[in-house]
């Protein structure tokens, strides 16, 4: 029986088929799975560059492309057969020697411009690596099929130019010491391409198919024609992971917390998934997979359904929020749902107080300083740091302060009202005392989670943060998170280690949901200086980049917020028009007004409208973001006044920063940004 393995091409190209030339393929690649009769037979290639190169004829003018050796068969793509043989004959395929996994490169391209690297290097002395031996690049998995090449290098544009023809596994490792990286940077680089553990066996560079089982990102086995169909059928996310990713998702067991950070769209959110459905594959316990809102957390769910198709693996998955957590935790131990309290009613609570303060003030100090740290008692408060609270309070006022948040509190209790950091704050509490007592016995285990894996981790207070860590056990893949303090959009500037979770970090660098223009657009939009919270010090958006080119973001300046509204209406159309679906394009606005009026204005239209924070986690091809004009965005009402705190002032203008950050980083395709009057000064000029 052969042993057929897909990349990650074909079932894109497979798509683009007409559907009586798909079914067709779909079939024969089902009868070669199982060696059937009637089923496809290899025919080799003639003037191909790799002589394990074949194409099988899976339909009507249609074939698909191989590489074979022995029972292996890797099916890469299908095309008209005119294609099909153009593409055999052009590609080669490689082991790399450093890492094990698959190489393919175009070797007509490339050939193609080895007369002008030879060119520019016989009109100049300079060669790009001339203090790089040959045993450290072959050490570094440099292909001597490469290295004249390579050799011929004479400075940094040129390795660039051949970026698009190198395997990434030979274009890394050089274009790291190019940069003036040592050995080390350029193996930190190569690394990158790895999917999987280093295999502790020797590499045979002979073995495609050992190779093949090293790149999961270039090729899954299928062994029966229902996996066949999997992977043809799934999305490609579903299937495919890109090295990272993989790796980080499928990594066999972290010893401790660990956290996964990175910028828009570099995949985070996949990871998250694929590391819940690979710990409920392997069956050690119930596994909570949580996220900020609700909204969010019923997205994750619709995709989770997608990754796990088997109904007792997807079981030993809960979706939830840490909001939905807490409450089920307080009513099961009361008995009854907790009341909670509205803003309007808390408001009115802290007016009641009279310390000089604001309620506004009064309400951060509280959540921030006294529900943050979990302070009981005035002598812990007194003592207490105040991290972001740039206004001093001396000993009498902080008496005041607490007095006041006693009241509060008191006046609550008494009316049998929480708020929802309260609720997560008692819950993480009930949850210590069902474990802290048993602690001794043998079989303690009463967290009701074996694992957490967190998404959208930079939005949580500590209070939350405390609550998921009491509702998992110490142990081997107890938490898993996810997040990005970049796109920050509530006040909680919380480390990890703050809270008692002291995580391992990895970043992913590569954004695949945006073009280069709108991440380097949005990039400069999110600036104002590196974001704090989750890791300890601070983290830069410096290394992000993507991996495709789109056109530039539009942004439209109107004479009028009616000007504004039928500019919108016009480019939604003209995106209707292009063809675009309705629920791939939304509109986001800062206030609730705005977005009052543009849904009004496109009900039509069927597309999406929402605020800047309910576009948080999802992701459209097409988005307008209106206006961000001055005075709007940022809000004034969610500014602190300069007067009361500074430090909180700048606090709420990162904030919102990110949130306008967040909003414009959904678009995969088109963005498109408005304003009425003068611009937001977050806007980039
Ligand atoms: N391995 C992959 N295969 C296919 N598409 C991918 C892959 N990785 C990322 N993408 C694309 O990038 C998008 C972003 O992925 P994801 O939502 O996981 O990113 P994120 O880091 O959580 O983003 P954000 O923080 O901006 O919400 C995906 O929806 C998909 O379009």
């Amino acid at each position: 029986m052969p042993r057929l393995a897909i990349s990650p091409e074909f079932p894109v190209e497979l798509s683009a088929l007409a559907q009586p030339v798909r079914r067709d393929v779909v079939v024969a690649a089902r009868r070669f799975l199982q060696n059937v009769a009637g089923a496809p037979h290899p025919e080799r290639v003639r003037g191909a560059r790799d002589p394990r190169v074949a194409t099988l004829r899976l339909a009507d003018r249609h074939r698909g492309v191989v590489v074979k050796q022995r029972d292996v068969y890797w099916l890469l793509t299908v095309l008209p057969d005119a294609e099909a043989w153009a593409y055999a004959q052009r590609h080669r395929f490689g082991v790399n020697s450093a890492l094990g996994v698959v190489e393919m490169w175009d070797a007509v391209a490339l050939d193609r411009v080895r007369p002008a690297v030879r060119r520019s290097a016989e009109a100049s002395r300079t060669r790009l690596f001339a203090d790089i031996c040959d045993t450290d690049l072959a050490e570094l998995g440099v292909d001597s099929r490469f290295l004249p090449l390579v050799r011929q290098i004479t400075d940094q544009l040129t390795l660039e130019a051949l970026e698009p023809l190198l395997p990434p596994t030979q274009y890394e490792p050089l274009a790291a010491l190019a940069r003036g990286e040592s050995m080390t940077g350029a193996w930190r680089e190569l690394e990158n391409c790895r999917p999987l553990a280093a295999d502790p066996e020797p590499i045979n560079l002979e073995d495609f198919g050992a190779a093949l089982q090293r790149s999961p990102d270039r090729a899954v086995f299928t062994d029966s024609p229902r996996e066949l169909n999997r992977v043809l059928d799934a999305p490609g996310w579903c299937v495919f992971l890109h090295p990272p990713q993989y790796r980080m998702a499928y990594w066999e067991s972290y010893q401790q917390p660990t956290l996964v950070t990175g910028g828009a769209g570099t995949g985070k959110t996949l990871v998250a998934l694929h590391r819940s459905a690979y710990l409920a594959r392997r069956g050690t316990g119930q596994i909570l997979l949580v996220t900020f809102s609700q909204g969010l957390s019923s997205e994750l769910a619709a995709r989770l359904d997608l990754l796990v198709e088997d109904e007792v693996t997807r079981k030993r998955i809960e979706v939830g929020n840490v909001d939905r957590l807490a409450h089920r935790i307080v009513s099961e131990a009361e008995g009854r749902p907790p009341s909670l309290v509205g803003a309007t009613e808390l408001t009115a609570l802290w007016e009641e107080t009279e310390t000089g303060h604001s309620p506004a003030f009064l309400l951060r100090e509280w959540e921030q300083v006294v529900l943050a740290q979990n302070l009981q008692t005035l002598d812990e408060y007194l003592s207490a740091p105040r991290p972001g609270r740039s206004v001093e309070l001396t000993g009498e006022e902080r008496t005041a302060v607490w007095h006041a948040i006693e009241h509060v509190t008191e006046q609550l209790r008494e009316r049998g009202k929480r708020t929802l950091l309260q609720l997560a704050s008692e819950a993480s509490v009930l949850l210590g005392q069902t474990t802290g007592d048993l602690l001794e016995e043998a079989e303690p285990k009463r967290e009701p989670y074996r694992h957490i894996v967190v998404d959208e981790a930079q939005d949580l207070h500590p209070a939350q943060w405390r609550l998921l860590r009491a509702a998992v056990p110490y142990a081997r893949d107890d938490l898993f998170i996810v997040g990005d303090p970049h796109q920050r959009i509530f006040d909680t500037r919380v480390t990890l280690s703050a809270v008692g979770i002291d995580a391992i970090q990895q970043r992913l660098q590569v954004s695949y949901r945006l073009p280069q223009e709108i991440l380097s657009w949005g990039v400069r939009l999110r600036g104002g200086g590196p974001a704090d919270g989750l890791v300890s010090g601070v983290q830069e958006l410096y290394g992000l980049r993507a991996t495709r080119h789109g056109p530039r973001p539009m942004v439209r300046a109107y004479d009028s917020p009616e000007g504004e509204l039928t500019g919108l209406i016009a480019q939604v159309g003209q995106w209707v028009r292009d063809g675009v679906p309705p629920q791939e394009i939304a509109v986001a606005a800062r206030t609730a007004g705005l977005v009052r009026n543009a849904r009004a204005a496109l009900r039509e239209l069927g597309v999406r409208v929402t605020t800047l924070h309910g576009m948080k986690g999802l992701e459209f091809r097409r988005v307008a973001v209106i206006g961000v004009t001055d005075g709007i965005v940022p809000d004034p009402d969610a500014l602190t006044p300069v007067g009361e705190d500074p430090a909180a002032r700048a606090h709420d203008l990162q904030r919102e920063r990110g949130l306008l950050y967040v909003a414009c980083t959904r678009a995969t395709e088109l963005l498109y940004v408005s304003h009425s009057g003068r611009a937001s000064p977050f806007l980039p000029t």
